[in-house]
């Protein structure tokens, strides 16, 4: 009966009802953990596995957070919404991965909504409520909703549509997306094929989708929770197409929510990974010939007349892309975050995982201990802090070109796009394949998706194409470059992060005079390296455009488009380099965190230079032994950091909850916690599995008939 009987029946029901047989056929340790109950798991909590590791720290943790948070206040108010989540069971996410599609969306509308409520009761500020839904951790359309319409709305609507549609949207009395992208194109946004037709006989636009291709595809959000959406579409008035434009756009009825008449929408379906995005209902959307008022069009940049006639207010065109750049901003303060997580897994669970090297019968060796894994782990840390620092600046200079434009200077434009799209892409491309890189540095363990870096990575990785494909957003810094060194000969000096370039003479004939491995502890050999480096790939690739004298220079560009990308990329890891020189320039108290995060500077430049020594070498920057020696400084910077490592990452300040992961637990108790992890998995729910019936045990039958025959 036990062994052949109802599969169905529940180990749970079954561990209470017969507590002898149960405990025979349960794995001894989790009895163990069930008779002594929480008080058990309780001790255990108690005990901190890393209290060696901690030990050894040379910096005061404390203001280590204080450092990557910003100010004492952030560290403080961080703090405060992480534990408010962590301690909220509706913010449970540890079996988000088993949850059905459905499952998984209704349990983000719960999670959003709950987490609304607490906003509200708590009368939250508005960084505190973004640190808050940060801390759910789990994608859904308030992402869209408040990271993309609102700010839509915002920077391309008049003051009197503020003044309508955003206190709609701060209430959630309407649930807003940014429906951009087709089916047929997403880059190229110029090519977009939504119409929106002026009918000048009702003062009404007509909203439509010519064709397939031009169907609305993978906008969040839309395709089950918005009642509205930010629609970009061809202005056509006059007879005239005057391009893409931004229009609000009613889906839903606000009773019962069902789709508006000429409205056809839904979800685009399931996306990589389990759980990860597919919290997010991304969607399809078509219009047969929807009106709305001639107001809905987002009328800041350009309007139309009650006649049908269209006025381009005297601002540059692009600021229609005003959303994708706050947007790609946000992206790359994000990119911190996740490689942190990812860090902080790999990093804790290096110190306590020991593998070989007790010949003796002696403790084995923590994996941390192992060159490779340094090699490997280490330059991913001072990424992490690159990219949070890069960050922070990039968030000023978004401010900054706000201000600029509010009082009609354009003049820094081009440098906030080049920037944003820029970091946007190197810090989402070098984050997803770190978090796979931490994946690998957890071995088989990393696997597991209560490892929590399958679904990191699972959600992580699209950021390397929404919001711009990375290709094509590097593309875009490259035809900057391009155009700055072309102006270098008529004596026009660059400005913000290209002026190092108004050093042409100089970067490119200079020699390093790195003569020792110390000496690239130096920031100004490092600069020189970087800043020669970035230049000679630039102005190579500019020369070979123009050689190509027989092609026209959009030609040249497309025929050396992957030399481009390389010195785009170069160009973006000399600004990160120089941010993170500045940044450990400045006054940064505590005890030791200076010298860590001077440590952690010189790591980073010294990893990518060693990677790209080939981009070094070739451009003359510097000579192999050059090369040869900033390797060398490598590795004693490992060996600097390896102490600190453990607490490097504590100075992240995430919680369990945050981390989500049984390796990357804060004390390090690995084992119990991933025994008791398998045993939660729906698998694990019947002792004998359905379908033992209906294909293991004929099977086994049918063999063992065959075998009493012979
Ligand atoms: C939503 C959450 C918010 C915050 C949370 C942060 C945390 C994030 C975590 C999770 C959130 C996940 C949410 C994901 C949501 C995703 C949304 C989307 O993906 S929306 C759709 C995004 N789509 C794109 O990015 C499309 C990319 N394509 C383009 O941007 C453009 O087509 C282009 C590639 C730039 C080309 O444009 P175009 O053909 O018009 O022009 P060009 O000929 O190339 O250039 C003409 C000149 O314009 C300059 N230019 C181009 N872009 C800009 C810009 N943005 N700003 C200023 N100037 C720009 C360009 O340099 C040319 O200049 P000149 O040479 O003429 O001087
Ligand atoms: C998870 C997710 C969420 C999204 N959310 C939204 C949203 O909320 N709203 C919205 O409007 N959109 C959204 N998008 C769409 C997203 O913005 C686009 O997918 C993105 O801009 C890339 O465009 P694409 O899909 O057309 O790629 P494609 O341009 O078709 O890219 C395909 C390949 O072509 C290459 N390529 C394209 N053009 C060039 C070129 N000029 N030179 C060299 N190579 C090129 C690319 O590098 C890539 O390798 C989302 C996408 C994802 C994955």
């Amino acid at each position: 009966m036990w062994r052949g009987g109802s599969n169905t029946r529940t180990c749970k029901r079954r561990f209470f009802s017969s507590p002898t047989r149960s405990r025979h056929h349960r794995p001894p340790y989790i009895c163990r953990l069930h008779s002594r109950g929480s008080q058990h798991l309780k001790a255990m909590a108690e005990v901190d596995h890393l209290a060696a590791e901690r030990a050894t720290a040379r910096f005061d943790v404390e203001e280590m957070k204080v450092a990557w948070a910003g100010s004492r206040h952030a560290v403080h108010v961080a703090d405060r919404m992480a534990r408010l989540v962590a301690s909220d069971p509706v913010f449970r996410k540890d079996n988000r991965t088993m949850l059905s599609r459905k499952e998984l969306f209704k349990d983000t509308l719960r999670k959003a909504a709950h987490a609304w409520k607490r906003i509200v009761e708590l009368r939250l500020t508005e960084e505190e409520a973004d640190l808050l839904r940060q801390y759910v951790d789990q994608p859904g359309y308030v992402d869209l909703h408040w990271g993309m319409f609102v700010p839509a709305i915002k920077g391309q609507g008049t003051e009197e549509q503020q003044h309508k549609w955003l206190p709609l949207a701060y209430k959630f009395q309407i649930i807003g997306c940014y429906a951009q992208t087709e089916l047929g194109h997403g880059s190229n946004v110029q090519g977009l094929e939504t119409t929106a037709t002026f009918d000048p006989k009702t003062d009404e636009f007509v909203i439509h989708s010519p064709t397939l291709t031009s169907s609305k595809w993978w906008p969040g959000g839309l395709g089950k929770a918005s009642t509205h959406a930010v629609v970009y579409a061809r202005l056509i008035t006059e007879g005239k197409d005057y391009g893409i434009h931004g229009f609000i756009v009613q889906l839903r009825s606000l009773e019962d929510h069902s789709p508006l008449p000429g409205v056809t929408l839904g979800d685009i379906g399931g996306k990589f990974g389990s759980g990860a995005y597919n919290s997010m209902d991304n969607g399809v959307l078509r219009f047969d010939h929807v009106r709305i008022p001639r107001d809905q069009m987002l009328m800041r940049l350009s309007q139309v007349t009650r006649e049908g006639k269209y006025v381009h207010s005297n601002v540059p065109k692009q600021l229609l892309y005003g959303t994708m750049v706050y947007v790609r901003q946000s992206i790359v303060a994000d990119a911190s975050k996740a490689l942190s997580r990812a860090v902080c897994i790999a990093v804790r669970y290096s110190a306590v995982r020991k593998q070989f090297g007790s010949q003796d019968g002696g403790p084995e060796t923590q994996v941390l201990n192992y060159k490779t894994q340094q090699s490997r782990l280490f330059p991913l840390l001072a990424s992490a802090y690159a990219f949070r620092f890069v960050g922070d600046w990039l968030n000023w200079l978004y401010t900054d070109v706000t201000q600029k434009l509010e009082a009609k200077d354009f003049s820094t434009l081009q440098e906030a796009h080049a920037c944003t799209a820029g970091l946007k892409a190197v810090t989402t491309s070098v984050t997803a394949d770190a978090i796979e890189e931490c994946r690998k540095l957890c071995g088989g363990h990393g696997y597991l998706n209560s490892s929590g870096l399958p679904e990191l990575f699972a959600v992580y990785v699209p950021a390397c194409t929404y919001e711009g494909d990375n290709v094509v957003l590097l593309l875009q810094v490259a035809r900057i470059l391009m155009k700055t060194v072309s102006q270098l000969a008529s004596g026009k000096q660059p400005v913000g992060t290209m002026a190092y370039m108004g050093k042409v003479q100089y970067l490119m004939q200079c020699k390093s005079a790195v003569s020792s491995a110390e000496d690239w502890l130096n920031p100004d050999a490092i600069q020189e390296a970087f800043e020669a480096r970035a230049l000679r790939m630039a102005v190579n690739c500019a020369q070979n455009i123009s050689q190509a004298a027989s092609q026209e220079e959009a030609a040249g560009f497309y025929e050396r488009s992957p030399d481009l990308l390389e010195a785009a990329v170069a160009h973006i890891q000399l600004i990160i380099v120089t941010k993170f020189i500045e940044k450990v320039h400045q006054e940064i108290p505590g005890h030791g965190v200076k010298e860590q995060l001077q440590a952690l500077c010189n790591v980073y430049a010294l990893y990518i230079l060693h990677k790209h020594l080939g981009d070094f070498l070739a451009t003359g920057c510097i000579t192999p032994r050059q090369g040869a020696l900033a390797n060398e400084q490598l590795g004693k910077l490992y060996a600097q950091v390896r102490p600190n490592a453990v607490a490097l990452v504590d100075a992240f300040n995430y919680t369990d909850h945050y981390l989500g992961s049984v390796l990357g637990r804060y004390d390090g108790d690995v084992y119990p916690a991933l025994y008791e992890e398998a045993w939660k998995d729906p698998l694990n729910e019947t002792v004998v599995p359905e379908g033992y019936h209906e294909y293991l045990r004929p099977l086994i039958k049918q063999q063992q008939l065959k075998l009493s025959r012979l």
